[in-house]
């Protein structure tokens, strides 16, 4: 009996043969904690007893959800931190390169058959890696930092076979909400999405982060690209590794197996207040947008900024719109700016500014009003998400949210 790709993971990292429903405790290759989790992390573990982590070089810190501090707690949030890295040894890319999703690819820090941890739910975008990725709460991350392993049931998986080739304008993002729209909120619980299929070889690394990034809005524990050219390119001059194999065995078992076309795939939008409430852009065209959001760890990268530039081409943004544009990384951030990309939003109206989370989560900043309306390339739309309970989110990709942001309604890209 065949293995799928997260059976394959846990089997070669326990260096036992495992299967999906199995209990392990495994050993992790990366743990990740951000501002916000960190710190309860960091007390937990030294409530346990915890005096030195398991091994500070597979500990990635550092602070994305409030930079610069935006309040009192947050600073002293990041006092703490800080010294924590100081005292255990432990590298901090501090507030300096962007959101921990971004940053943990783009610096190596996870590959292809890795286990690895954050304590941040979209932990699995780094499945666009090939690499078993998860989100754990913060006492589970004390644990892992003192011992360096976790108890994990291995997942039964989901296979995803996508074929077929994207219309003009419309990309990957459409493709996983399209999906989450299909599976459903908690249609993949502690399921691995295994995805596969000519789209996804076609498909570059930032389209594959969209996809495996969103794993968790339908409950699933992680949401695996199995490594291919793309992903040895993208890690050439970020890691050591050499190119292998981690592909699912023909007769591998699996909870359910997927496959669609999106061929005729039409742009997508999850309205509010469900990522799953997927529909048409078309069925709600023409609805007004007070804020569009172009960033996120879900798509924040230079190909969303350059999808979103060619929408734009050179009109304006809507002067009833506040377009706020915040790419995810430094890099990416710098890709832009070398692109002329920047310089083409702020002319065009919009406010570019610093890699962080951004509106994402409400937090920050660009919060929304009772009442108002925003359109956002981020991952989540639940009632009061980025401000207001009273204010609405609607979910789309880069080149809608563009297309919106000029017309200042709910726009279909394809017809700008
Ligand atoms: C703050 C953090 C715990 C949270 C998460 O886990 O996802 C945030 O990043 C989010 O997107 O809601
Ligand atoms: S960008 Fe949004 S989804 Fe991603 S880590 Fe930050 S708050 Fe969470």
């Amino acid at each position: 009996m065949g293995k799928t790709v997260a059976e394959k993971i846990f089997s070669g990292k326990c260096g036992k043969e495992f299967r999906a429903g199995e209990v392990v405790m495994a050993p992790v290759d990366g743990a990740m904690i951000h501002d916000i989790t960190g710190p309860l992390a960091i007390n937990v573990f030294k409530e346990m007893g915890g005096k030195k982590v398991f091994d500070p070089k597979k500990i990635i810190m550092l602070f994305d959800h409030q930079i610069p501090a935006d309040s009192i707690a947050a600073a002293e949030n990041h006092v703490m931190m800080r010294n924590f890295a100081k005292e255990q040894d432990i590298f901090n890319y501090d507030l300096k390169e962007g959101v921990c999703h971004q940053v943990v690819p783009e610096k190596g820090r996870v590959k292809p058959g890795d286990i690895v941890v954050g304590s941040d739910s979209h932990t699995c975008a780094y499945g666009a890696l090939g690499a078993f990725s998860t989100g754990i709460g913060s006492t589970d991350m004390a644990f892992v930092l003192k011992f360096g392993a976790l108890y994990f049931r291995i997942p039964e998986s989901i296979k995803v076979e996508v074929s077929g080739s994207f219309q003009r304008r419309v990309g990957p993002k459409d493709l996983i909400l399209g999906l989450a729209g299909d599976i459903g909120a908690d249609g993949a619980t502690y399921k691995c999405l295994e995805f596969c299929g000519q789209t996804f070889a076609e498909m570059d690394m930032s389209g594959r982060m969209t996809c495996s990034n969103m794993a968790i809005e339908m409950g699933a524990k992680a949401g695996i690209v199995p490594p291919d050219r793309v992903t040895w390119e993208y890690l050439k001059n970020r890691c050591e590794t050499e190119p292998f194999l981690l592909n699912a065995d023909e007769d591998a078992v699996y909870f359910e197996k997927r496959s669609c076309n999106i061929s005729s795939l039409e742009p997508k939008i999850a309205v509010p207040h469900n990522v799953d409430n997927v529909v048409d852009v078309s069925e709600v065209a023409g609805r007004k947008v007070d804020q569009v959001f172009i960033g996120s760890c879900t798509n924040g990268r230079y190909e969303d900024f350059k999808e979103a530039a060619e929408v734009l081409g050179n009109d304006k943004f809507s002067n009833d719109v506040r377009v706020i544009i915040v790419p995810a990384s430094k890099d990416e951030y710098l890709k832009c700016l070398k692109g002329g990309l920047i310089e083409l939003f702020v002319e065009a109206g919009a406010l570019v500014e610093a890699p962080c989370c951004g509106p994402c989560m409400g937090g920050m900043f660009g919060l929304l009003a009772p009442g108002e309306v925003s359109l956002s390339t981020s991952n989540r739309n639940f009632r009061g998400r980025q401000g207001s309970t009273e204010a609405e989110v609607y979910l789309s990709s880069p080149a809608t949210a563009a297309a919106s942001a000029i017309t200042g309604v709910i726009t279909d890209p394809r017809e700008v």
